[in-house]
């Protein structure tokens, strides 16, 4: 207990898993909280003042498992090891903290999820705004980027996702970060820039910062050295994977902040599902690498038009050429090289992650081949990327045995033909079996005892067995080692020497062999900034020629990127709609451009309004991360921003109602759109009432037509905002329709140009399966709302406005209009109705 409480006091904060012979052990506070979050037996120890100490415990042999789940629930583990051989030392056995495992610092393969990045983050604040750092242990790269609002912030957590955000220990921070998954606060002198520019240059040996481009960013390099700082603290060991610094700006991007994220459903719905949303239709990449490159780019469309252009250029190459389907299958056998060569660096790779580099080492030569001759100045670059690891591949190949088994401790992982010494050494092994054979021969004969036998076991080592009935005929010379209940073990002198000699050939061959793993880790490690560049190579060329099937796959085209302000799709499809729509999507056109910013779009509920307006977001999306996108064509000028406002719920965990989202986001997009944004607006004004929502929705999309001028598509049920298209305004109609079938209701899907007529809402509502008899109500007061409306038709001033009459809602209606509002004329008989109409009269 005394080495635990030890131990513990430099780790207050996490989860100390102590190394107990073939248990990891937990106590007190730590062991109450892993029984629970891991659902394990809280079992007492001892005593300690009197009073049962709490323990939990986890086998060894299964720890990743638990490891895995805790850092899933944000938490760390400092794992505590036995030093040295217990059965050498005297009297208790040394411990030591090994190592710190934490959510966003994982390397090890179960630890992680193989098509997302697991990321370590770190923020510092200043009065410019904030400065963020990155690292992605697991595959070896180290970000950074600053920020000068609240806003930006958010947007670039959204972004990244971080699963471990460091950031000091202070008030005031923004709640969407101070509530997150994940979060350390940390001192806050650890976020300093000058001890961080101290730390960058000692981690990087390095004279000045300036080649990283980073030298006058205080602030990312304040954020950058407080992440190093925690990460070697943790990892307890050198991380010469992480080489370099880069910069990755805002304004490089293609802007979208959390609410468009979630909006667009780019890789999550708001209901989880991962398959039903854009990465889930676009990602049919073949290697793990590639999915997570993959998904870096969906959340990142660029705005530099000449790289995303040269991706266009490199996916309709490989489409001609029809090799997409070679690289494809070039690289199915190809596994996750990044990590792996992470692993390398970090010396913790295991044999299979070596067998899976040298098969793919081997496959480079068949991705060239199929990349040759192809006329694209991307794909020629990453194949030269690619390297020549021939040498490289064929040395591994005698090293390493074709199938390794899993753990390196075994051995059998070194190849036969690779180290003399080794084969020596298993040879003497090897040869151990026939030497048992012939020994147990030559003891039968001249002990006379037929059913002599020689074996072995772990405690007692070589032994000869004889049965009780037989014993006494053993051979003076055979020495008793063990008594079992039918039979008597003896060693012989000869015996025992062999003995020795194998056992001491199995430890030497051991030994040789975790030497000989050691040195193809160094080997590698010599030339792993080639292994890294052939890794980021193959992740991009896996992503384009996923692209490339993706547009033949769903019949996508090839974007256009203009230098003029329009957008201008013919016949766009919405790519998810699409794919899990059992009937044929209806294809819809858009044409902006200077003259005609924004589109008021009207129709009936479920007419396919959202559906219009995200499809049109989600090309713009693809088109700039270098893909081909759903439409037969497309013309896109520059975007700088795609900003959203679609219903959502409350948000609780920010204290704010449904109306208070729906009104910040909005407000963000009146703040942040351009003539370059793409905005859209899905009915808002709809959480408040009817004339203070219109009021609101009309001088939103005023404010968006005249001040902001960005690309605007404003779905709305509020007819009346169908006035403000007006020449010179810059502002259309378009609707979509549905038309009546009887009972039955059906949904054009189709875009055309001017307003709505009607609005089908009871119509949906009937479909929806409302009770018969409210729907016929409703339909009562329609008519009656409606009547009232053609009457004096309400105009938009400001006294009507302030008017708190709501379209008569509350206005008491005469017995008649009721009686008549209860009349279902379809159910009645022609007698029923003859009575009803002298009811009416009646009533008058
Ligand atoms: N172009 C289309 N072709 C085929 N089906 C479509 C199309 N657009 C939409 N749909 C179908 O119609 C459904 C409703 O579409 P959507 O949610 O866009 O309607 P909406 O007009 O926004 O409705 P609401 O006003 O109630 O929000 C979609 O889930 C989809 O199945």
């Amino acid at each position: 207990m005394r080495q635990f409480f030890a131990a513990k006091a430099e780790h207050p904060d996490v989860l100390l898993f102590f190394r107990m012979g073939d248990f990891y052990e937990l106590f007190y506070d730590d062991a109450r909280k892993a029984a629970r979050l891991l659902d394990i037996t809280l079992t007492q120890r001892g005593n300690s003042a009197g009073q049962p100490i709490p323990m939990a415990g986890v086998p060894v042999h299964a720890y990743e498992g638990y490891l895995a789940r805790l850092v899933a629930l944000g938490e760390s583990v400092a794992i505590c090891e036995q030093i040295g051989d217990p059965a050498l030392a005297k009297g208790l056995v040394e411990r030591k903290v090994v190592r710190i495992v934490t959510p966003g610092t994982v390397t090890d393969e179960a630890l992680l999820q193989d098509r997302r990045d697991t990321l370590l983050m770190a923020v510092a604040r200043g009065k410019a705004g904030y400065g963020l750092a990155w690292a992605d242990l697991a595959g070896g790269r180290f970000l950074v980027n600053e920020v000068a609002s609240d806003d930006m912030l958010e947007a670039e957590l959204a972004r990244l996702d971080p699963a471990e955000l460091l950031m000091p220990d202070e008030e005031g921070w923004p709640t969407a970060l101070s509530t997150r998954h994940g979060l350390r606060r940390r001192a806050p002198w650890l976020f300093d820039a000058d001890s961080g520019r101290r730390q960058l240059l000692r981690f990087f040996d390095l004279h000045d910062l300036s080649g990283f481009g980073i030298e006058d960013k205080a602030l990312a390099i304040a954020a950058a050295g407080a992440l190093l700082g925690y990460v070697e603290e943790t990892q307890k060991q050198r991380l010469p994977h992480l080489t370099a610094i880069r910069v990755e700006t805002s304004d490089g991007a293609i802007a979208m902040n959390a609410a468009t994220r979630r909006h667009l459903e780019l890789d999550t719905r708001v209901d989880g599902d991962t398959r039903h949303t854009l990465l889930g239709i676009l990602d049919s990449t073949v290697t793990p690498m590639g999915g997570r490159l993959l998904r870096r780019w969906l959340h990142r469309p660029l705005r530099d038009r000449g790289i995303v252009s040269e991706r266009h250029d490199a996916v309709e190459r490989l489409l001609d050429a029809r090799a997409d389907g070679d690289v494809r299958d070039a690289f199915r056998g190809l596994g996750d090289i990044e990590r792996i060569l992470s692993r390398v660096a970090l010396r913790s790779a295991r044999p299979r992650d070596l067998s899976t580099l040298r098969d793919a080492l081997q496959l480079l030569p068949t991705a060239r081949n199929a990349l040759a001759g192809i006329d694209s100045p991307r794909l020629q670059a990453l194949a030269a990327e690619l390297g020549e690891h021939g040498a490289q591949a064929a040395w591994m190949a005698r090293a390493i045995v074709q199938q390794p088994p899993v753990l390196a401790r075994d051995g059998g992982v070194i190849a036969e033909g690779y180290d003399a010494e080794l084969d020596e050494l298993r040879q003497l092994s090897t040869n151990a079996d026939q030497f048992l054979i012939d020994l147990e021969a030559r003891e039968r004969e001249s002990s006379g005892i037929p059913t002599l036998k020689v074996g072995y076991n772990r405690v007692h080592g070589y032994f000869i067995e004889i049965s009780k009935g037989q014993a006494d005929k053993a051979p003076v010379h055979y020495t008793r080692r063990q008594t079992l209940t039918g039979a008597e073990r003896y060693i012989t002198e000869e015996l025992k020497q062999f003995e020795d000699k194998v056992l001491s050939a199995r430890e030497r061959a051991l030994a040789r062999e975790k030497l000989l793993y050691e040195g193809v880790l160094d080997e590698l490690n010599r030339d792993l900034e080639p292994l890294k560049r052939c890794a980021a190579a193959l992740s991009e060329l896996d992503v384009l020629a996923c692209f490339a099937e993706r547009a033949r796959e769903l019949d996508w085209s090839r974007p256009r990127l203009v230098a003029d302000a329009v957008l201008r799709i013919e016949r766009g499809r919405h790519p998810v709609v699409e794919a899990v729509r059992d009937e044929p999507f209806e294809p819809n056109d858009i044409d902006l451009h200077a003259d005609r910013r924004m589109l008021v779009i009207t129709g009936p509920n479920m007419g396919g309004k959202s559906t219009y307006m995200r499809q049109n977001a989600l090309i713009v999306l693809l088109a700039h991360i270098g893909s081909f996108v759903p439409a037969a064509k497309a013309e896109l000028g520059p975007i700088d921003r795609i900003l959203t406002r679609i219903g959502a719920g409350d948000d609780l965990a920010r204290g704010q109602s449904t109306f208070m989202v729906e009104m910040s986001e909005t407000s963000y997009i009146l703040h942040h759109a351009t003539a370059q944004s793409l905005v859209l607006m899905d009915e808002i004004g709809r959480g408040t009432s009817t004339y203070d929502g219109l009021a609101l929705a009309e001088a939103c999309a005023r404010h968006l037509a005249t001040t902001n001028r960005c690309y605007t598509l404003f779905a709305t049920h509020y007819f009346e905002l169908t006035t403000l298209a007006q020449s010179g305004s810059g502002i259309a109609n378009v609707h979509l329709d549905a038309v009546e079938h009887g009972d039955a209701l059906v949904f054009m899907h189709a875009v055309k140009d001017g307003p709505a007529d009607r609005s089908f809402g009871l119509q949906v509502a009937a479909l929806a399966g409302l009770p018969k008899s409210v729907v016929r109500e409703a339909r009562g007061r329609l008519a009656e709302l409606e009547q009232r409306r053609d009457d004096p038709a309400p105009v938009l001033t400001p006294q009507t406005l302030d008017t708190p009459q709501q379209f008569g809602l509350f206005t008491p209606s005469s017995a008649a209009l009721d009686a008549l509002a209860a009349i279902d004329p379809d159910e009645l008989t022609p007698k029923q109705a003859l009575e009803a109409l002298y009811r009416l009269k009646a009533l008058e």
